[in-house]
């Protein structure tokens, strides 16, 4: 008997929202163990089951529109069944209105839901009938829900960001966490010229544009499976986005400069910072993973990089033997992600204020032990891939007040359009859709005594 598609995008919804799997790692667990399914299966399940987390909250707000039962008061899998037609009926055209809502009622009735077959079938045709004349929140008048059923964002993480940042700059924000976006590249030219590398791609049928921010990043799009890819298996580029390529310009490391990146993995700033140190110095790059600790070595191995060592240390405890060794050291601080839900839609639901808390103590403890890395005159950067200010500015105010360090001008490092009001005071906040990156937070502090 042939399985049913749905029923098992219905089991990576329920992993997702009532357990504690990631939606990515969830999908690729079901679509490898169903390998034999067509290609427009796999897409079916794929788009159903994105789509649906990406849209959640304004599919909860359609729901309730038509069910008597609000929905946290449904059973699990019903709300999740529900949620994932009313997908279907909004966002898929080309799937007939009856289809969804026949299938829906039948894995109700095959999970043991018979006596909420009529409930399914009377919310969804509801929906069905009536999803032209829903009524959304109007931005003028509550712009706070407004942008939370709009763009499907927490309210906790706007009302937040709202306190921070212009409504127009948070929606731009919500926005582009929707939009497509192309894979952004850094080109290694140790081998091969940046313009071979660009011929290699497009004679792979990749297009390429030149990112503006920096000279050795590029955008692809059209490239179906990068693995495949001439220059990523010669290792000629190196999917990064520009943000993180900005921590390694503004650590701007000198010929032979010792370097400890406490949080490394899997590798990206390391990798960088060793190409740029051209064999010379040496970067160390510790994690607490060490799966993710031998896959980065792994990495090195492959791309023949001769002066990084990935090593599996706790960033949470001290390291003596460190004590003021290293020129720079990247404090690339686990963080709660808010700037990169665009390429992870769950963090948005996963994150919350309790966990947030806890992220900012384990972030200060990472800070306060690592800056004795630091020689005298040696330079720590800051980073994070989120948004706010707990996370970031406090976190930088933190370790001014509590150790020997002073911000530097990073307006000598990064392009100019990136440099405003607190660039010459030596942080940056990258916002998505405002910038041309990822969210992201970066700083420059250099060691006094
Ligand atoms: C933001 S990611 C780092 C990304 C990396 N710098 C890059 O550019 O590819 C944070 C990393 O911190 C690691 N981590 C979390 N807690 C840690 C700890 N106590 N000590 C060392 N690494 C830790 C995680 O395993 C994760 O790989």
């Amino acid at each position: 008997m042939g399985v049913n598609i749905r029923a098992l995008i219905l089991d990576v919804l329920m992993e997702v929202t009532e357990g504690e799997a990631y939606s990515h790692i969830a999908l690729r667990d079901t679509l490898e163990k169903y390998e034999y399914l067509d290609k427009r299966d796999r897409a079916f399940i794929s788009r159903v089951t994105e789509g649906t987390l990406e849209n959640l909250i304004q599919i909860d707000y359609i729901i309730e529109c038509f069910s008597k039962v609000p929905i946290y008061n449904m059973k699990p899998l019903i709300r999740n069944l529900l949620r994932m037609s009313v997908y279907q009926l909004k966002w898929m055209d080309a799937v007939p209105d009856s289809a969804v809502v026949n299938e829906a009622v039948k894995i109700a009735q095959k999970r043991g839901f018979f006596n909420l077959k009529g409930f399914v079938n009377g919310v969804l045709r509801a929906c069905a009938r009536g999803l032209d004349s829903v009524t959304y929140p109007s931005a003028e008048a509550s712009p706070l829900e407004y942008l939370s059923v709009r763009y499907s964002m927490p309210q906790w993480i706007l009302t937040k960001w709202l306190y921070q940042f212009s409504f127009e700059d948070v929606e731009k924000m919500c926005a582009s966490f929707q939009a497509e976006r192309p894979i952004t590249v850094r080109v290694r030219t140790q081998q091969v010229s940046k313009e071979e590398i660009i011929q290699s791609l497009v004679s792979e049928g990749v297009t390429v544009l030149q990112h503006p921010y920096l000279d050795y990043a590029l955008k692809l799009t059209g490239a179906n499976y990068l693995q495949a890819l001439t220059a990523f298996r010669n290792g000629w580029i190196y999917v990064q986005d520009v943000s993180s390529m900005l921590v390694t310009e503004i650590a701007a490391p000198n010929w032979g400069d010792y370097c400890i990146d406490v949080c490394a993995a899997p590798g990206g700033k390391s990798l960088h910072l060793s190409d740029r140190l051209k064999g010379s110095g040496y970067v160390e790059a510790r994690d607490i993973s060490e799966k993710k600790v031998d896959l980065m070595q792994e990495n090195i191995d492959r791309l023949g990089v001769i002066n990084m060592q990935a090593a599996l240390k706790d960033a949470m405890k001290y390291d003596e033997k460190s004590f003021q060794k290293a020129d720079i050291v990247l404090c690339d601080v686990p963080c709660s992600g808010l700037g990169v839900i665009g390429k992870k839609q769950d963090i948005k639901y996963k994150m919350n204020p309790t966990r947030l808390e806890e992220l900012v103590r384990i972030q200060q403890r990472i800070l306060s032990v690592s800056q004795n890395y630091v020689k005298p005159g040696g330079v720590m950067v800051f980073s994070t891939c989120t948004i706010g200010a707990e996370e970031n500015q406090m976190n930088l105010q933190y370790v001014l007040d509590q150790f020997p360090f002073r911000l530097e001008s990073i307006d000598p490092y990064i392009p100019e359009a990136l440099r405003g009001r607190t660039t010459a005071g030596g942080y940056l906040q990258l916002l998505p859709g405002v910038h041309d990156c990822d969210g992201f937070f970066l700083a420059r502090l250099r060691r006094e005594g």
